[in-house]
Order: C-alpha cells, then sequence, then structure tokens
C-alpha cells in the first residue's frame, strides 16, 4: 500500500494553510508534528477526503482519492480534532451507530463492537453513556469508532488533546498495537506522542514540509547541538536571550540545557539528544507540557 501526498496546497481564501506538500508513506506510524496552526488539520482533512485541495492530489495506489468515492471511504478511518459524540448514547449503541451509517450488518457490527471495545479497554463500561466518559475514555471510543471498518488507512487528529499523562500512554500503546498493516497518520503537537511509536516524523511549519525522518535519524542529526552544564546567574542573564534553553535547573548554579550549534559555554558539555530538543530547534519556541 502506498499513500503519496502530491504537492498539496489549500488555500482558505489569501491564507495559505498548505503549500507544496509532498510525501510519500506506506504500512506504519508517521507522526505530523508542528505547532499549532502549521497546517496539520487542514492537510488530514484532505487526506479524509473532507477537504478538496486548491493543488496537488491524494494518491492511493496510484489512484486519485477524490474519484475513488466508497471505495476510499471503505478503507479510511478518521477521528476528527474536535469530535462530535451523542453524549446520551451509551457506548455500545453510539458504536452500534457508527457500524449502522458505514453499511455494516447487524450480526457482523455486534462482533466487532465487542471486539474495538474490548481493544480500547471499555468493554465494561459499555453501558455507561457516553456525556458521562472521562477525555481519555472519548477519545478512546473515538478510536474504536475510527476502527468500525477496519480501516486500512486510519487519521487520528490531535488525538491525545486534553488527556492525562496516564491516558497519554495507554494511547500511545494502542496505536502502536493497532498499527499493524496500516497507514497510521498522527498530527500532534507533542513530541513525546509520537517519540516511541512513529515510524517517521514529518515535520511540518507554517505549512511546507520542514522534513521527515525516522526519530533515531533525528536524534543522530540532534548530535553536536544539545549541550548541558553549569552556570552562574550573572552568565545566564547574558546569555539566555541568545540561546533556545530547553531546562534551567537552579541547584548548586544554575544548570542548563541549551540548544545551538556551538558550544554556548566554555564549561559546556555534549548532551545526548532528545526528541524534545528537536522541536525547540525547528519550531524555535518553548516545549509545550
Ligand atoms: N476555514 C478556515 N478559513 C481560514 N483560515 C483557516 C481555516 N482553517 C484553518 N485556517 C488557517 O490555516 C492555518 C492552518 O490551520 P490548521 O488548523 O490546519 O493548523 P493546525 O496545525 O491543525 O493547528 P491547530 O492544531 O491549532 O488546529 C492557520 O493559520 C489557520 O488559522
Amino acid at each position: 500500500m502506498k499513500l503519496i501526498i502530491d504537492n498539496i496546497t489549500m488555500k482558505y481564501k489569501d491564507k495559505i494553510a498548505v503549500e507544496n506538500f509532498t510525501v510519500k508513506l506506506d504500512k506504519g506510524v508517521y507522526g505530523f508534528l508542528g505547532p499549532n496552526g502549521s497546517g496539520k488539520t487542514t492537510l488530514m482533512r484532505v487526506l479524509a477526503d473532507l477537504l478538496r485541495p486548491t493543488k496537488g492530489r491524494i494518491l492511493l495506489n496510484d489512484r486519485d482519492i477524490s474519484t475513488m468515492g466508497d471505495d476510499y471511504r471503505d478503507i479510511l478511518g478518521y477521528l476528527p480534532q474536535s469530535f462530535g459524540f451523542y453524549k446520551s448514547f451509551t457506548a455500545h449503541k453510539f458504536m452500534m451507530y457508527i457500524a449502522a451509517l458505514k453499511g455494516i450488518d447487524q450480526s457482523k457490527a455486534l462482533k466487532k463492537v465487542d471486539e474495538l471495545l474490548e481493544l480500547v479497554n471499555l468493554k465494561e463500561h459499555c453501558k455507561r453513556k457516553i456525556g458521562k466518559f472521562s477525555g481519555g475514555m472519548k477519545q478512546r471510543i473515538g478510536i474504536a469508532q475510527a476502527l468500525i471498518n477496519d480501516p486500512k488507512i486510519l487519521i487520528l487528529d490531535e488525538p491525545t488533546a486534553g488527556l492525562d499523562p496516564k491516558e497519554r500512554i495507554r494511547f500511545r500503546n494502542l496505536i502502536s498495537e493497532i498499527s499493524k498493516d496500516r497507514i497510521v497518520l498522527l498530527s500532534t503537537h507533542i513530541v513525546s506522542d509520537i517519540e516511541y511509536i512513529a515510524k517517521e516524523v514529518i515535520l511540518i511549519k507554517e505549512g511546507k514540509l520542514l522534513g521527515i525522518d525516522s526519530p533515531d535519524n533525528i536524534l543522530e542529526n540532534m548530535k553536536g547541538k544539545v549541550w548541558k552544564g553549569t552556570t552562574t546567574e550573572e552568565r545566564f542573564r547574558n546569555i539566555k536571550n541568545d540561546y533556545k534553553i530547553s531546562n534551567v535547573v537552579r541547584k548548586n548554579g544554575v544548570q542548563l540545557r541549551i540548544i545551538s550549534d556551538k558550544k554556548p559555554f566554555l564549561k559546556a558539555i555534549e548532551a545526548e539528544p532528545r526528541l524534545e530538543d528537536m522541536y525547540l530547534y525547528y519550531f524555535d519556541k518553548e516545549v509545550e507540557e
């Protein structure tokens, strides 16, 4: 299976949200990483065939998805950024409803819904109303509904927004489990969401592709750009505006972690890069979280 984002540009009136964006994808998890407003949602909606791009095409095995109709929808699962739940539905009823919308017959649907509620760890809550669910539970039912047709392509737009750290870990493990034999596209501005599960990280900045690489290669390329060391309050005041500082701890002086192409001060030593250092390097802002 081969999915190609082929030179996509998307304009809203005068605003260019995505520009000349090209990447080739096959099986596995792809993390689309970029700050708010960088064009991730727009790209996810184009990929879900909900938005016609101003220019370019999405090709699945060389077919333009905009000409595929139900052939594409049948293999697509989509969890939008804001997901309208039917609050008064129980989890089970909601899933059966989605199955019916997808044209799955009832006996098959009953089996599939059971399987999916089990997968996302909501079986024991299947009789509860979704309106009473926590944020994490809602996201899990969101994933379950996106999987109802066993999609070959799964699009998850900022799926961990509003989840606490425990729910996030659980969510990550779930994605990892369901990513076999599928293309999973996951958009986020949170590095840790994709750090351990993405085969490739796709960096998106101001609507443009900044780079695509495996987390290991990204870390390799960050070598020599991350520094740590202890300095004085005075020197810290002097250098803090000249460098991207990813961490400050005041303990026996000012302990710093700095992102820089060159050594920031004499006593600084190279540190082992982390993926969030890369975020700071490319996106030039404080690491969120
Ligand atoms: N319907 C619209 N009309 C006009 N501009 C839009 C529209 N939708 C998005 N934009 C603009 O396009 C740019 C990209 O937005 P998009 O939502 O795709 O980014 P994002 O990376 O998903 O950000 P977020 O995480 O905040 O949703 C932003 O500048 C946004 O303001």
